[in-house]
């Protein structure tokens, strides 16, 4: 298979980190990933991508709310980045702006990130994986608390071209931070590779939860930290709730254990000290429908005379980030 020359920065970045188990699986992952036959729409937002223009960037923040480019824009370039990036939606993850244009997000992805940054190892020069990253938001937020080198893995392919719309204009302020189309099923075994790995949000999509976090633990070295956020019920560590066919109209959520049962099998899995940093109920401030995610939204999906319940009538979607270490 050939090597397509766009993609040699993640081949050098892969390199550098010594992750040769995983290089030589690249060119297959990145064509099955980014298969226009399997992605209708694919074409057109790789198209507008490669027109977002060339523009003369003065400032690149990172570690602001908010992941933001300065940027001067006359009406015509604005109105062009404005159009080309509405193709990329609906945009669920961020926010982020360029120059003027400030693309407001489904999530509030930025207050997931300030309950977690408190708790976290220091980030600096590590080597850290989010699976299942979304559009890169919260991989941006990792290079600025000073991670050396960042890889978001996630299948959707229009966050990839999400991820890449932003590189655009983030361009070397953000050279360490890598997106590779795929998801953890495509990550090599026992790879022991990162010093921090991140999975938010993608627990309960597994069917199988214990494997997912024996995957987990087997991406980080030894002493490395899982960072792990996802929904919760409340309850002991013996509470579990698999839901129906959808859980708050998702089709796809399996497993919803209390914190306390998720502690327990992070233990199980052979996971160090897991604690609990943060548990709170999602609100409707957090995720809603905006002018760049326009479909329904939590708000949505709740019982309309009782928001403390999801509209299936299980308990309204509660999250918590559990921190734990790999001996
Ligand atoms: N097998 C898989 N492997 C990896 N990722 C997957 C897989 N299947 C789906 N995903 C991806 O997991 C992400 C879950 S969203 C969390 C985003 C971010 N982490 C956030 O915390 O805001 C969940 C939510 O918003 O509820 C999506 O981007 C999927 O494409």
């Amino acid at each position: 298979m050939s090597i397509d020359e766009r993609h040699l920065p993640l081949y050098h970045a892969f390199l550098e980190q010594g992750l040769e188990s995983w290089l030589a699986r690249l060119p297959e992952q990145l064509a099955r990933g980014l298969d226009r036959q399997r992605f209708g729409d694919l074409p057109a937002w790789e198209r507008a991508v490669r027109r977002l223009p060339a523009l003369e960037v003065q400032d690149v923040h990172l570690t602001q709310d908010t992941v933001s480019v300065e940027v001067a824009m006359d009406d015509a370039s604005r109105r062009q980045c404005d159009n080309l990036l509405k193709i990329l939606a609906p945009w669920r993850k961020g926010p982020y702006r360029i120059g003027d244009i400030t693309i407001d997000t489904e999530w509030r992805s930025d207050w997931k990130w300030q309950r977690i940054a408190p708790h976290l190892s220091n980030l600096t020069g590590r080597r850290v994986l989010d699976v299942g990253g979304g559009n890169g938001y919260h991989g941006w937020r990792m290079a600025g608390a000073g991670a050396g080198f960042v890889l978001v893995i996630d299948p959707s392919p229009r966050f990839y071209w999400q991820f890449h719309a932003m590189r655009h204009f983030i361009g070397d302020a953000g050279a360490n931070v890598h997106f590779l189309p795929v998801g953890i099923e495509e990550v090599p075994p026992n790879l022991a590779a990162f010093d921090t790995v991140f999975s938010m949000g993608v627990l309960y999509h597994r069917r199988s939860p214990i494997d997912h976090l024996r995957e987990l633990y087997d991406t980080l070295r030894p002493g490395g930290e899982l960072v792990l956020e996802t929904l919760v019920v409340e309850g002991d560590e013996h509470q579990v709730l698999v839901p129906g066919e959808r859980y708050a109209q998702m089709p796809n959520v399996w497993f919803l254990p209390s914190s306390k049962a998720l502690m327990h099998w992070l233990s199980r899995v052979g996971f160090d000290s897991p604690r609990v940093v943060d548990e709170a109920d999602t609100t409707l401030d957090e995720q809603r429908a905006t002018e760049w995610m326009t479909f329904q939204s939590l708000a949505d999906f709740l019982d309309p005379e009782d928001p403390s319940r999801t509209i299936e009538g299980y308990p309204a979607p509660r999250r918590a980030v559990v921190i734990a270490q790999k001996p």
